[in-house]
């Protein structure tokens, strides 16, 4: 696959295993459900004639060849597919329907719950602290900022008075400045003066390499009256050598990745803790769980070795008082800052082990954020988002968006389809900024986009969670997230990259029908997400001249209304469609993108398992969503295979005869796929129904 980074592109319970046990025909729910098809329209199972479908010719090639084969022997047996004979007889589309077939959409009620509001800016002005006289006007001239927020009025004091604090507020209410202003202002005061070959006196500690690289910037800003304290950062990615280098000079307030920090730890002479009087834990919850628990026991445990009197701080928007359970933290007497405040406990409670447990039952969520959320079959995902963001890039004021994706894999493949798929479609004279972040990306590149997108005032990024976490974006109005998160703390740090500090924003989260659940699941945690109608997203193809299908002169009026926007949103999927089955790489690169959102659905915790479970999924019309015409029938073994490379799946002999192994469980899990939970009997029956599954 080509290198497309720099692309610039012109532009629920029971209620599932009845989808998935029943014909069509029978899927029909007692509660009041929405019918993708309106009321005009004949039932699509019934449905005789075929929809009138677009013109639009198969790739030439290797693929086009086999995919036409293909496509013959599918006629005999396929009743579902629509086809068009065009003007001179030829049978020229092959995609099957998108809006047949597909399980109802429930339903959804804004659930009535009352979010938990902060007030984001206090009346107070930062020279009301008592603060170095060029800091306040650094914060002033510099960084352009008068009065303080919320957290940071009650943040600073407590943190100036020498307290330990754990900080719980909203996203983008300023929390870098609540502890960067008192570690400046005490540095600032140390006598003798700080040397630079003192080494760290405050040490930062950021989930990602982005957010150290952000953080870095706030403080050096900070720093400026203040040049005899040096700053500085490190982050996985960046060269060993260099980074050895800035620390033998000495760098007095480190910003690093646990990794990195570890890293330099295990293998460099020249860093220490002697001197070590702060240690800030940003986005403490992440950086505290057990995903990088190893690292952070080791950073502590060279921590407490080698410095014994010391400040901590940890903060988060979804801060809980189980953070200080999986790393020895000794925080002494702390204050517990939360401007919302709706849990149980109160102050004290922050240190009490019994409340250790406790999860908040919600966290603030920003007032101007208008959150949205659409309920889409499986088929139709794919052309959703894109008529998604074609229609929000229609408009006056053009998107700043991000899209939220689970996987590295997925993003490169939505980057490269609506890549290769929309880009010559736009129009040149307005080019829209299309861009990827991810884990799997060289630092650089990282680097290069994180400042690209910062920069740029309209922009589509598409990016997994490495963009969810601190990430201060600047105007960002959309944010999608075209995955489910795992969590509802992930859920608010991904909208949280929007509507920040007061700014407005909306957020729009994709759900397919048997996920719909997963509102009523926000909403005990106090977050009110209201339906967006997959139709008024799907409308906005109307406006896209390049899905316009083109008739036979004189022989039929030009579609409208839902049938033209059912229409092009079937042109658009074709257009998808006809990309990945160009060649048989294209083909496998799209199947591979299907493994990994398998593999990613396969990580949701227990506690969600009820919502999101892989046997929920229907994978052919999951397949569709990866702009494959049918579920690939390999991809069980494709999957186990590419484990077995990545050596996860490799197992002792004797342990194998012992009991199935990842290998089989995850060729169990597919299999179910393939089956859709049907029993061979029960799939012979469907199949004699005419809904076989092929032909959805
Ligand atoms: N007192 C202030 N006045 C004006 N702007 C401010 C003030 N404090 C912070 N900001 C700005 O608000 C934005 C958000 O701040 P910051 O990134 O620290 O938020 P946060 O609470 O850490 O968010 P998250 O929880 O998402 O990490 C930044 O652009 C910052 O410069």
């Amino acid at each position: 696959m080509a290198d497309l980074a720099s692309l610039r592109v012109p532009f629920s319970g029971c209620w599932r295993c009845r989808y998935l046990l029943q014909p069509t025909g029978k899927r029909r729910s007692k509660a009041v459900k929405r019918k993708l098809q309106d009321a005009g329209e004949e039932p699509s199972s019934k449905r005789l004639t075929p929809a009138p479908v677009p013109d639009i010719k198969p790739k030439p090639g290797k693929g086009a060849t086999t995919e036409s084969s293909q496509q013959k022997t599918k006629k005999k047996r396929n009743s579902g597919k629509e086809k068009e004979e065009n003007p001179k007889g030829r049978s020229s589309v092959k995609t099957s329907s998108l809006f047949k077939n597909n399980p109802d959409i429930p339903d959804i009620e804004r659930p009535n719950v009352k979010q938990l509001q902060e007030e984001v800016f206090s009346s107070d002005s930062f020279a009301d602290l008592d603060l170095h006289p060029h800091l306040v006007s650094t914060i002033n001239n510099v960084l352009g900022m008068a009065r303080m927020t919320s957290v940071q009025k009650m943040t600073i004091p407590a943190l100036l008075l020498g307290k330990d604090t754990m900080v719980r507020s909203q996203t983008g209410s300023g929390k870098t400045l609540a502890y960067g202003i008192p570690v400046v202002q005490s540095l600032q005061g140390v006598t003798p003066k700080i040397q630079r070959s003192d080494g760290p006196y405050a040490l930062v500690l950021v989930p990602t390499r982005e957010l150290a690289l952000q953080s870095f910037s706030t403080i050096q800003k900070l720093l400026k009256p203040f040049t005899w304290i040096v700053p500085g950062v490190l982050m996985g990615g960046e060269k060993r050598k260099s980074e050895k280098a800035r620390l033998r000079k000495g760098i007095n307030i480190l910003i690093s990745t646990p990794g990195r920090l570890l890293d330099h730890i295990k293998s460099t002479k020249n860093i220490h803790f002697r001197l070590v009087r702060w240690l800030v834990v940003d986005e403490a919850d992440r950086i505290l769980d057990l995903g990088f628990e190893k690292d952070i026991t080791a950073i502590l445990n060279a921590l407490n070795s080698q410095c014994q009197e010391r400040q901590n701080v940890l903060l988060s928007a979804t801060l809980n008082q189980g953070v200080t359970r999986l790393a020895d933290i000794s925080l002494h007497d702390p204050v517990s800052v939360t401007v919302a405040d709706d849990s149980p406990c109160n102050e004290k409670d922050a240190v009490k082990p019994e409340a250790a447990t406790e999860e908040p039952r919600s966290f603030a969520m920003p007032g101007q954020l208008h959150q949205h959320a659409v309920v889409v079959p499986s088929k139709l995902k794919l052309v959703t988002l894109a008529a998604f963001i074609l229609g929000k890039w229609k408009c006056k004021r053009k998107p700043k968006m991000i899209v939220f994706f689970a996987s590295c894999e997925l993003v490169e493949f939505h980057f490269t389809l609506f890549g290769r798929v929309l880009i010559p479609q736009t129009s040149k004279e307005d080019p829209a900024l299309f861009l990827r972040l991810h884990g799997n990306m060289k630092q650089e590149e990282r680097t290069e986009v994180f400042e690209q997108f910062t920069q740029a005032d309209a922009g589509v990024l598409l990016c997994t969670d490495v963009a969810a976490r601190g990430l201060d974006l600047p105007q960002v109005t959309w944010i999608v997230q075209y995955n489910a998160p795992v969590s509802a703390a992930d859920y608010i740090h991904r909208v949280g990259r929007t509507a920040r500090l007061g700014a407005q924003g909306s957020s729009l989260l994709v759900l397919i029908p048997s996920e719909a659940e997963y509102i009523q699941t926000l909403a005990g945690h106090k977050i009110s997400v209201s339906e967006m109608k997959m139709e008024d997203v799907l409308s906005g193809l109307l406006m896209e001249d390049f899905l316009k299908i083109k008739r036979v002169e004189n022989k039929k009026a030009e579609s409208s209304g839902p049938q033209a926007m059912r229409e092009r949103a079937t042109v658009l999927q074709t257009k998808f469609e006809d990309y990945v089955h160009a060649s048989p790489d294209t083909a496998l690169w799209a199947k591979k993108a299907l493994q990994s959102y398998i593999r990613s659905y396969a990580t949701y915790p227990k506690s969600m398992k009820h919502i999101f479970h892989v046997r929920s999924l229907h994978l052919g019309h999951v397949a569709k969503s990866f702009g494959l015409r049918d579920a690939p029938h390999n991809l069980s073994q494709q999957l186990t295979g590419s484990l077995k490379k990545q050596g996860k799946v490799k197992q002792k002999r004797s342990d194998r005869q012992k009991k199935p192994g990842a290998k089989q469980r995850f060729s169990d899990l597919l299999r179910s796929e393939f089956a859709s939970g049907l029993s061979p009997k029960a799939k012979k029956k469907l199949k004699n129904s005419g809904n076989s599954e092929e032909s959805t």
